[in-house]
């Protein structure tokens, strides 16, 4: 079966009627099969979003627009200096943009476009980029009593996660934020990077800036990453290594904070380890790849499962 392309599988998702000019300014290759883009809105212009929506993304010379997660947070794409901004930590920057981090993809033309070499071919090219999506942070308000978030991601599933974390952790530090004392919890899943995840952190997407989050204190409550090995495909991906080879933390942002490490696939037993007592008081958001978002959206809503009421588990279906 031929996989649909970005524009005909949301073709029934909202999208913003404005089509905006934005500059490559930055690109960061953060490991061999993700870059990372600053797109500066340029003419002090700002663009308006919602965490965890995506854009679509007209490169130049390829027709169609491709779709990518946004992963900065909104209040980055105000310009500093606007009084619509209120000061906290987290919102100083030269200047107003958005972020993606695009995964290495060669049979989608805008991502092939994307990760030309050398990557000083499209520093400086202009981008056409349109608001789209509808799995948004934060959750309906409708959704009273709201004490827990539980954020599930499985590889570049971080990307819309990262835009709502870095917004949850903004409103935390806000007196009159949103959802006060919310308790957040993050299983996070990717392919087992070997030995340079102690070396490197950075080299899993967002690892480092999640953990500097928690270590920071500007989210309240805990980070795991859970390890696999395998092609993803496999349900014996992450089968138990033998007790005490390796270690059972990654310690990142320059060792303030300890991330615990779990060598397995996220299990449903782990979302409802995560959730508790709160299953009435929290919100679930999955990401990641098809067999694991049905999967936990299946069992944590059905009866059968953990028969969550379905407005408080979200996900977003990116296939
Ligand atoms: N905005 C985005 O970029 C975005 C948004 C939504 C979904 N996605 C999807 O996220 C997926 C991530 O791709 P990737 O290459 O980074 O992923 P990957 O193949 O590297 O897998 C990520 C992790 O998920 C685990 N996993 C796979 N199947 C599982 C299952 N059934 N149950 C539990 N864990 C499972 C893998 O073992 C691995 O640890 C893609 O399918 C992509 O379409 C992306």
């Amino acid at each position: 079966m031929t996989k649909e392309g970005h524009l005909e599988r949301t073709a029934n998702e909202p999208r913003d009627p404005s089509l905006h000019g934005v500059i490559i300014k930055y690109i960061d290759e953060i490991n061999p099969t993700v870059r990372v883009f600053r797109l500066e809105i340029p003419d002090g212009g700002t663009i308006k979003f919602l965490p965890g929506q995506w854009l679509d993304v007209h490169v130049p010379t390829v027709p169609k627009a491709g779709g990518f997660t946004i992963t900065s947070p909104p209040s980055k794409a105000i310009p500093s200096s606007s009084s619509s901004s209120p000061s906290s930590p987290l919102r100083t920057h030269p200047y107003p943009y958005i972020e993606l981090a695009i995964q290495k993809s060669p049979d989608n033309p805008p991502a092939a476009w994307l990760w030309q070499h050398p990557t000083s071919t499209i520093l400086n090219s202009t981008l056409d980029v349109r608001v789209g999506g509808s799995f948004v942070w934060p959750p309906p308000l409708s959704l009273s009593p709201l004490r827990k978030a539980v954020f599930v991601a499985g590889g570049v599933g971080i990307n819309p996660l990262m835009s709502m974390l870095s917004a949850v952790a903004e409103d935390q530090q806000q007196l009159s934020g949103v959802i006060p004392n919310l308790d957040v919890q993050v299983l996070y899943s990717v392919k087992d990077p070997g030995p340079q995840l102690q070396q490197n952190p950075s080299s899993v997407l967002f690892l480092d800036r999640i953990a500097s989050l928690f270590a920071r204190g500007l989210l309240k409550g805990e980070l795991k990453l859970f390890l696999t090995r395998g092609d993803g495909t496999s349900s014996t991906d992450g089968v138990a290594l033998a007790a005490g080879d390796e270690a059972d933390v990654v310690s990142c942002c320059s060792g303030d904070y300890n991330v615990l490490l779990l060598r397995e696939r996220i299990s449903v037993s782990d979302v409802e380890a995560a959730l508790g007592q709160d299953k009435q008081s929290a919100v679930v958001y999955v990401c990641g790849v098809p067999t694991m978002t049905d999967h936990l959206v299946n069992v944590l809503t059905s009866t059968e499962g953990l028969a969550m009421e379905a407005d408080r588990v979200l996900y977003e279906r990116w296939w």
